[in-house]
């Protein structure tokens, strides 16, 4: 296997330097005034590929800056660093692995050799045996310790080994088949394990555990959990197998849990966690809505990568969206990124890419551990738009801080009722518009004075309603949400993000930060039942422990 990287600085690339210079050189930008200087500014600062549509002309760039990040793309060799991740090199530099999510995702022939082993071959077993579960789930041929068939799955796994599975299951819920309900048990908190069980028939119940590592505690605790409480129900132990399969690239420690081996489904360690709903980690999908809309969902998103891979910078998509990542967060100094899809189905992709994006790109040092002299990732936040509106909207137009949008939206609804779709679309172009746009003092006096307002209250409300304008925002117009669709929008901000942290020379691939607490929280359970070693820990963490041991006391727990 071939490493991947010499790491560079970016800035000592001469298109950072210019881009400093250009990006002074912007003061006083307008891009209200851009769009009326230039009737062809949309044609301009658009692309489309499979049928969606990326409107990125509302964005503080005119032609020389985009050319000057095109060039940076270029010269922090993007285009290499793209087809080295496909073929397998490492690019994953503290872990010595590739990241070949992509492999999980291209179509059913050909070969990929990694130490020795052709891995599309052994990701299409995969593929075969989650079709084969999935149609003995659905056909009723899976049968639960009374006999019957299976009702409910339940999906035990957290970060990665979750919020994939769960933006596509609500994603696709259009597409469901099979009449399956779905659960996903993620968090360490008995609240949640007894939401959700007071749900379940036991004898009707599948049990998912998905975890890459099989030493996830939450995971862990919560199969045990689910474990008792089948034997509680009435499960025979022996028949415990037919109510748990696992996914895991640990085959032995799930074995050693006490899953029958002919029920796990392997991954590997080529995968990382959030890249890795394409494999049998997506098979919650797979059950939810049938094997053809998971393999649908899986070409959408390996076209997106072939586009990644071929087209040239100035139409690729997700180059062009990392280059606007990077020029607000390193030359505009943003510190957030919103995600605001205009989509109820959608609801989740905010939390899914704050994974993707945050454990990706929330990196202090470079591939050779020099720390960063600027800013790698921003906070990724948002939630379903319109509800935004009556909320956070506010302020971002009119807040100090400039945050960048991307707004996501399809053309058509699935579920059309009366002109919802329209107001929807509406809505969502009125807000990036406002962004842009905004209101001055002038507008906000006239509209004020139309109003029949005197002139006192007009002067003392005025500037309350100044809205500043020149916010940027990235438009995305899917022409529908289906399963092809959502492959490619998922794999759009996985490119994305790899191609950013290509030019910030930062791993995309591990997450050492969220180790730490782990390990913390392995030495503060056992000053839970007893004081001894206290002494020896901050008097915040004594006193916290100490609460909670009078709390249990007083309960009598
Ligand atoms: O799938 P698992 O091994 O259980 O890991 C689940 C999650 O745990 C972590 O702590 C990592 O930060 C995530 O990247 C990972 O997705």
């Amino acid at each position: 296997m071939q490493q991947a990287f010499s790491p560079v600085n970016p800035l000592t690339l001469p298109a950072w330097q210019s881009l400093q210079t250009q990006r002074a050189a912007m003061h006083g930008f307008s891009m209200p005034a851009a769009f009326d200087l230039d009737p062809q500014r949309f044609a301009r600062f658009s692309l489309s590929h499979q049928g969606m549509l990326l409107d990125y002309s509302k964005n503080l760039i005119d032609v020389p800056t985009l050319d000057l990040l095109l060039q940076l793309a270029a010269q922090a060799g993007v285009p290499a660093a793209l087809a080295a991740q496909y073929r397998g090199d490492i690019v994953n530099t503290t872990e010595q692995r590739p990241a070949l999510h992509s492999a999980l995702r291209r179509p059913a022939h050909g070969q990929l050799m990694l130490d020795g082993h052709d891995i599309l071959t052994e990701v299409r077993q995969v593929h075969e045996r989650m079709a084969e579960l999935v149609a003995q789930v659905h056909s009723g041929q899976w049968q639960g310790f009374a006999g019957q068939g299976i009702t409910d799955i339940v999906n035990i796994g957290i970060g990665g080994s979750f919020l994939g599975p769960q933006l596509a299951v609500e994603a696709l819920q259009p597409f469901a088949c099979g009449g399956l309900r779905c659960h996903f048990l993620t968090n360490i908190d008995s609240s949640e394990f007894y939401q959700i069980s007071r749900q379940l028939n036991a004898g009707r119940t599948l049990f998912i555990v998905s975890s890459k590592s099989f030493g996830t505690l939450e995971t862990l605790k919560n199969a045990e959990a689910a474990r008792r409480w089948l034997l509680a129900q009435g499960c025979p132990h022996e028949q415990l197998c037919r109510h748990f399969i696992a996914v895991s690239s640990n085959v032995e420690k799930a074995v050693a849990f006490g899953i029958t081996e002919k029920n796990i489904l392997p991954m590997w360690d080529w995968v990382g966690g959030r890249y890795s709903l394409w494999s049998a980690i997506g098979l919650p999908i797979a059950l939810m809505t049938g094997m053809d809309n998971f393999k649908a969902m899986l070409a959408g998103a390996h076209a997106m990568d072939l586009h990644a891979l071929n087209a040239p910078l100035a139409d690729n998509m997700p180059v062009i969206m990392a280059l606007l990542g990077i020029w607000y967060a390193n030359f505009h100094g943003a510190q957030s990124h919103a995600v605001l899809p205009y989509d109820n189905y959608l609801r989740s992709l905010p939390d899914h890419l704050q994974q993707l994006d945050m454990e990706s790109s929330g990196k202090r040092v470079r591939h050779d551990g020099q720390p960063l002299d600027y800013s790698s990732g921003p906070v990724i936040w948002g939630n379903i738009g319109t509800n935004g509106q009556h909320a956070y909207h506010q302020l971002l137009l009119q807040g100090t801080q400039m945050v960048p949008a991307d707004f996501i939206i399809s053309a058509r609804s699935l579920n059309p009722v009366a002109d919802h779709q329209q107001w929807l679309y509406a809505n969502c172009l009125s807000q990036s518009q406002a962004l842009m746009q905004g209101k001055s003092l002038q507008q906000a006096t006239e509209e004020l004075r139309a109003a029949g307002m005197d002139e006192a209250d007009v002067a003392r409300l005025a500037p309350h309603k100044v809205i500043p304008g020149n916010r940027p925002s990235n438009t995305l117009v899917l022409p529908q949400l289906d399963p092809h669709h959502l492959g490619a929008l998922i794999a759009l901000y996985e490119n994305r993000t790899y191609i950013q942290s290509v030019i910030w020379g930062i791993n995309a691939f591990d997450q050492w930060g969220v180790e730490l607490g782990k390990q913390l929280g392995e030495r503060i359970y056992p000053l839970l039942n007893s004081d001894a070693g206290t002494a020896a820990c901050d008097s915040s963490t004594a006193g916290l422990a100490r609460l909670f041991r009078a709390a249990r006391c007083s309960s009598g727990d």
